[in-house]
């Protein structure tokens, strides 16, 4: 991936519409709280599908009962029309993978050894083979080697593929999380908040390495505050508010819909390539509240927080 600044348009891979996800009428309670409120959402091949909604509207817990870390109340999630068992190792080995809103890194492990370990959900050798480390063994690893310096070409890190995790720039980071969520071949890419914290030109090369993501054929679904990003980026936008869907649809509809407009936007957000760089996009309730620590500290080791 370059660094180089994005039209505002859409490459050219379309949606070929083939259902992948499919939520269906999921709820998930915290004791008396309902979090999420019955929602369906698809995301079909090709798409890049956003995720918006005020602060507390129920989005990440939403991704986290589509990838198994929270068991929906109710409601059900299937991929590639199989249920998914609410269980995150077998989400990931159906093909869903995903970064999180803090991000997660092995931060004193190298940048090649971080995506390694995002390989182990496609690499077949086992505990015996590990122990002897014979012929299959090592072209196995060989292998994923190669796969894992291929993603770090891909997103920009290959040469800092010795470097330690944690004395990686921040925005890097976060590439580095997709990275590793690539290296279990993903078909669905889940991405909660991947330019929190990141400058205007982070920003503009994630949305540049989303398109190219979608255009190795992978679909995206995508939480983001950041109005700008979303509304250049996807071709439909689903919006939860308190925990209910509110509305989906193409960014046009959705930026224009009066519901939307005073329960979250405030304003029509402009997309053209002449205002990128400002910070219009994130102002009033969609300022990004983050957890993450924009210094890098959040990569202190992997984080037991599921959010
Ligand atoms: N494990 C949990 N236990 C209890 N309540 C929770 C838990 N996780 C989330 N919640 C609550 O569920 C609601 C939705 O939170 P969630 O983090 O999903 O919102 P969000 O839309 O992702 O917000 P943000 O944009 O701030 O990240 C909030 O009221 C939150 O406090």
């Amino acid at each position: 991936m370059t660094t180089t600044e994005t039209t505002g348009t859409a490459p050219a891979a379309q949606p070929d519409g083939t259902p992948l996800l499919h939520a269906s009428g999921v709820i998930m309670r915290f004791g008396g709280l309902t979090a999420v409120r019955n929602v369906d959402l698809t995301v079909n091949s090709g798409e890049i599908v956003g995720l918006i909604g005020p602060n507390g509207a129920g989005k990440t817990t939403f991704f986290n009962c589509l990838t198994g870390l929270y068991v929906p109340t109710e409601g059900s999630v299937s991929y590639r029309g199989t249920v998914l068992p609410p269980k995150p190792h077998l989400v990931t080995k159906a093909g869903i993978a995903r970064t999180f809103q803090n991000i997660r890194l092995f931060a004193n492990m190298t940048v090649l050894e971080n995506v390694l370990v995002g390989r182990h959900t496609r690499t077949r050798e086992g505990l015996l083979s590990a122990l002897i480390r014979g012929p299959r063994y090592h072209k196995a690893e060989a292998r994923s080697r190669a796969r894992a310096m291929e993603l770090l070409e891909f997103t920009g890190l290959a040469g800092k593929a010795d470097h330690l995790a944690r004395n990686l720039p921040y925005g890097e980071q976060r590439k580095l999380e997709i990275a590793r969520a690539l290296a279990s071949e993903p078909g669905l890419l889940l991405l909660d908040e991947p330019t929190a914290g990141m400058n205007p030109q982070e920003t503009r090369a994630t949305e540049e390495l989303v398109f190219a993501i979608r255009d190795q054929g992978i679909a995206v679904l995508v939480i983001e505050h950041d109005m700008r990003f979303i509304f250049n980026l996807c071709d439909r936008v689903a919006v939860l508010v308190q925990g209910q869907k509110l509305i989906e649809g193409t960014s046009d509809v959705v930026q224009s819909d009066d519901r939307v407009i005073a329960a979250y936007l405030g304003e029509p957000i402009a997309t053209t390539e002449g205002d990128a760089g400002t910070d219009a996009g994130t102002d009033g309730a969609t300022d990004a509240e983050t957890d993450t620590d924009p210094d890098g500290g959040s990569a202190a080791g992997e984080q037991e927080n599921d959010r």
